[in-house]
């Protein structure tokens, strides 16, 4: 077995997101290559000024990692502006891990603190990546470390060459001692993704929460059942399942008449036909499921199937 990947000592699957942000040019891409080599996967070659794309996925025998890009952190003045921003921030949120990356050579910038700034409303550990180690004197590294870890609790700093190679296993096992127990995601081989599908999630859990206030707890999920054009028409259709874990949260979701259900419906379509550039036909389900986070087959299948559009 490869060095970097012998992860002999756990018995438990373990799966996650993980977000990779920092400024351009600190080493993503490079870390990124070489630690998913070839299996990398380009995982659509569709124009999309608005995604969450998923950058590449390492299979383990016992875990699955699942590299995705947070655009509107490296970008901020990106042209979607505060919706992706929204989208990014939210993104932080809901991912297992964040990685922050920076390059050793270069002390801390504006970029960073902007970074930072977005870490301080989110609750997900964020590991420390000191890249391109290779380039600086070990002296000083520390000093450079001091002045990262003043700034922000990192649950770890590991300092790396995403070039050379240099303690990617260390950051490796760190990831992966970090990340929940979880299923397998995406075969091992084969990986397809629809970037739009987790907007569009948001999109609907957003309005959801909105309008249920504190009804509703931040687990509820949205699961896209699918995504396809309406035949003979330009008209979107997208299908879509609510998940909340007791029957009372259901009654609120459908509310009286179906009245809450239809405004979130009404809200959401608006917000998709934009996204999408289209009209859109969109239908909502409620579904319980109780303590749906921990079933494992469950969430192999929520937002993860693979309907083409
Ligand atoms: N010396 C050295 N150079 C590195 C290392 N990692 C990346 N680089 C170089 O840094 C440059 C930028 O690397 P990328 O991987 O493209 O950086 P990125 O963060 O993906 O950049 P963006 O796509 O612009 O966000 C390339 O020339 C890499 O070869 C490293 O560990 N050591």
């Amino acid at each position: 077995m490869n060095k970097l990947f012998d992860d002999t000592q756990s018995t438990d699957h373990k799966s996650g997101f993980i977000s990779i942000i920092g400024r351009p040019n600190v080493g993503k891409s490079t870390f990124l290559n070489r630690v998913i080599g070839q299996k990398i996967a380009i995982m659509s070659d569709k124009p999309q000024t608005t995604r969450n794309k998923i950058q590449g996925v390492l299979t383990l025998d016992d875990a699955q990692m699942i590299f995705i890009d947070t655009p509107g952190i490296h970008k901020p003045k990106h042209k979607l502006g505060d919706f992706m921003m929204k989208v990014a921030t939210n993104t932080l949120k809901e991912v297992d891990l964040i990685l922050f990356m920076i390059n050793a050579q270069e002390g801390l910038g504006r970029g960073d603190e902007f970074i930072i700034e977005k870490l301080q409303t989110v609750q997900t550990p964020v590991f420390l990546v000191v890249n391109k180690i290779d380039q600086v004197h070990p002296d000083e590294l520390l000093p450079l470390i001091e002045t990262y870890r003043n700034l922000y609790p990192f649950a770890v700093i590991v300092p790396i060459s995403a070039l050379e190679g240099n303690n990617l296993e260390t950051l490796l096992g760190q990831i992966k001692e970090h990340l929940p127990e979880g299923p397998q995601f995406y075969p091992a081989d084969q990986v397809t993704d629809h970037p739009e599908r987790f907007i569009i999630s948001e999109l609907i859990r957003e309005k959801v929460l909105h309008l249920t206030r504190e009804e509703i707890p931040h687990s509820v999920a949205v699961v896209i059942d699918s995504i396809k054009k309406m035949e003979n028409s330009e008209t979107i259709n997208v299908m879509a399942t609510i998940i909340v874990e007791r029957d009372s949260q259901k009654g609120i979701v459908i509310g009286k008449q179906g009245k809450m259900l239809k405004e979130v419906g009404k809200r959401a379509r608006l917000d998709i036909e934009n996204l999408l550039g289209s009209k859109v036909f969109l239908e909502l389900w409620v579904k319980v499921q109780k303590d749906w986070r921990n079933k494992m087959s469950q969430l192999r299948d929520y937002g993860f199937n693979e309907d083409e559009y």
